[in-house]
């Protein structure tokens, strides 16, 4: 008997603790199953109270007799239209939230062949949770005014797959500062009825990679993520992901072989990662295995993370051992809370405070006061400024190419999707929710700083360059930066400089490796026309002193101090030939630019990442994308 549990006000409760909603699905015998017809192992009681608040479920094994019960949220029996009821009662809770700024998860979770695809994709006359929810979502954007996006993508052998690209488009996980995790690189396409999103999710499901197997006839071989973003005013206020998770596999059953086999290892490895995620949140471990598999980086939000989470637990009624295996983790999934929180709207990088701070703070307290002046000129390029003092024109110059496309787009009937495409790949393929990660580049690039921003007296006593090698400086762009500290002055014309097409391989965007080799940034090797002459009027000896203080800072600093730090500046000129404290992880933004002289291109880059190790780097020659 199916049952009802109150999942609207828990759904719907304002409070910030939000617990994991399990359901249990179980899907009808198969024609081909019927001989276990009226054996199904799995039963429940308490589940007609439409008040309760959790159902128990019963595992039976008709063979041995053995009994397990489990506690879950709500239990949906084996009907027909059990997806429908579903959605109705659990999922439709949820898309409101998505509109008021709240992110979702739903994840199809079981053995393979027990009804996860089905639950999530359904057929023609069933459609399932994917299609109802993008149809629930779209009625409520003709309402509200609102619009919607999706993404699709594959984690297929642990790598990540763009399903609505023609071309193979691999993903890259990123994490910020914060710990979220974003896909760089995948694409959305608007959609604004359900014959759009037909279109677009057929596609995506067909190149959905599937197989044969001994318990499957089309069994996927991948894990399935359906993103739909709802945008209101050019912001994305919420998304929810729609997960079909790839089955766990017996593989003395399914016969597989050969590339079925490897498929197999890496799904059971990856579902094995989650259950190690599970494990290590319910028993409060400091340290939750999300690196483990792509899957779980990119759950890290919905277990134990900032957005709602609803799973359904999908079982195949004459399954006793693998039934077992999935209540009892379904089980255990139901303690884990999440601390909902509202998407970030576009906003000042925390970075910027608590680097400088934290570095004044430790410079200080060794002694350095003179360098504290030094790094923070160094440091204000990358800083940016609060969001409130980016000039509207500086917004213009970035922004107005972003909604140049989405316009274009919107206008373009025929040429949207590819429109929104070249948009996501042109600012990193992120959702416009995750643009604060670009913040500092249009701080860096834009940004007219305010007099808040201004360093104190005693750091212009300190100055790098003196104004008056910079006030010749011909290019016009110059002039709108009087007000930046001597070094940000010395910086920023480069930044001018940088490429401004519309190209997904900008080096703005993505980090690069050059393709010939460093040369090192002295005054024989620098080319001395345009821009770099600036550079050239630094002394060697104010470079060699800041290196000093770096390569010092990076050496006896402790793992803290650099985890805090959060940023690191690339310094090309010594990269080679000093010794790099090992302790730094994996890097969350990426900042480079170009200046372009007539005789080479000679590059700096800026590199933040979530641990601080301090370079800068300057050198000539060309860059390869694969930085
Ligand atoms: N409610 C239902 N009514 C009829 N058939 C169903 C129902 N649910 C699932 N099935 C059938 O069960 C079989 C297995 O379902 P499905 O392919 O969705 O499993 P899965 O869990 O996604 O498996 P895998 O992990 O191998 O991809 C399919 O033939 C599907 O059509």
């Amino acid at each position: 008997m199916d049952s009802k549990t109150p999942a609207k006000s828990k759904l719907l409760d304002s409070s910030l603790i939000s617990k994991v909603r399990v359901v249990l699905r179980v899907r009808p015998f198969l024609p081909r199953e019927i001989s276990d017809e009226g054996r199904p192992c799995v039963s429940v009681i308490n589940s007609d109270d439409g008040e309760a608040s959790e159902v128990t479920v019963h595992l039976k094994d008709p063979e041995s007799c053995r009994n397990e019960s489990y506690q879950l949220d709500a239990f949906y029996g084996r009907d027909d239209d059990n997806v429908k009821q579903i959605f109705d009662r659990e999922l439709s809770l949820l898309i409101p939230g998505i509109f008021h700024g709240f992110n979702a998860t739903v994840l199809a979770y079981g053995a393979t062949g027990s009804g996860k695809t089905f639950t999530m994709q359904g057929i023609d006359e069933l459609p399932g949770l994917m299609p109802l929810t993008m149809s629930n979502i779209l009625s409520m954007c003709e309402k509200t005014g609102s619009r919607a996006e999706i993404s699709y993508y594959e984690v297929y052998m642990d790598r990540c797959w763009d399903l609505l690209e023609v071309k193979a488009n691999e993903i890259a996980i990123w994490d910020d500062k914060d710990g979220q995790v974003h896909l760089k690189g995948l694409s959305s396409v608007p959609v604004n009825s359900m014959s759009e999103f037909h279109e677009a999710y057929s596609c995506g499901v067909q190149r959905r990679k599937v197989a044969h197997t001994g318990l499957n006839d089309v069994s996927s071989r991948s894990h399935g993520v359906l993103v739909i973003s709802v945008t209101s005013q050019g912001l994305v206020t919420g998304k929810i992901n729609l997960i079909d998770l790839a089955g766990n596999e017996d593989n003395r059953r399914t016969g597989n072989e050969g590339i079925r086999l490897q498929e197999s290892a890496k799904i059971n490895q990856s579902l094995f990662a989650l259950s190690n995620v599970v494990y290590a949140l319910n028993n409060n471990l400091p340290r939750v295995p999300y690196r483990e598999s792509k899957l779980t980086r990119i759950l890290q939000d919905s277990l134990g993370g900032t957005s709602r989470a609803l799973m359904v637990a999908c079982l195949n009624p004459g399954e006793y051992q693998e039934s077992l295996r999935t209540v009892s983790l379904a089980a255990r999934s139901r303690h884990i809370s999440n601390n909902i929180s509202l998407n970030p709207k576009v906003e000042t990088p925390k970075v910027k405070i608590d680097m400088e701070a934290k570095l004044q703070a430790w410079l200080e307290s060794k002694g350095k006061t003179k360098s504290v002046h030094r790094m923070m000129a160094i440091w204000s390029p990358l800083m940016g400024t609060n969001q409130t003092s980016i000039s509207q024109s500086s917004v213009k110059k970035l922004g107005c190419q972003r909604s140049a496309i989405a316009e274009s787009a919107k206008l373009d009937g025929k040429g949207e999707r590819d429109a929104f495409v070249t948009a996501r790949n042109l600012f990193g393929g992120e959702t416009l929710a995750a643009s604060h990660l670009w913040e500092p580049i249009q701080n860096l690039h834009l940004a007219s700083p305010t007099k808040g921003d201004e360093r104190d007296t005693s750091a212009k006593e300190n100055l790098l360059v003196s104004e008056a090698s910079l006030r010749d400086n011909s290019l016009g762009l110059e002039k709108e930066y009087t007000e930046l500290s001597p070094l940000r002055e010395a910086l920023s014309p480069i930044d001018s400089n940088a490429p401004k097409s519309a190209d997904a391989s900008s080096p703005i965007l993505k980090p690069m490796t050059p393709k010939t080799p460093f040369i090192y940034a002295n005054a024989e090797n620098m080319q001395m026309e345009g821009t770099c002459q600036k550079f050239n009027a630094w002394s060697t000896n104010l470079k060699t002193s800041l290196i000093k203080e770096y390569i010092h800072f990076l050496n006896t600093a402790n793992r803290e101090e650099l985890r805090e730090l959060k940023v690191t500046l690339l310094l090309c000129e010594q990269a080679q030939t000093a010794p790099v404290n090992p302790k730094s992880s994996a890097s969350i933004v990426n900042i480079g630019f170009t200046a372009h002289s007539s005789a080479s291109i000679v590059n700096i880059g800026f590199t933040a990442h979530s641990s601080a190790s301090f370079f800068i780097f300057l050198f000539s020659g060309n860059w390869t994308e694969d930085g």
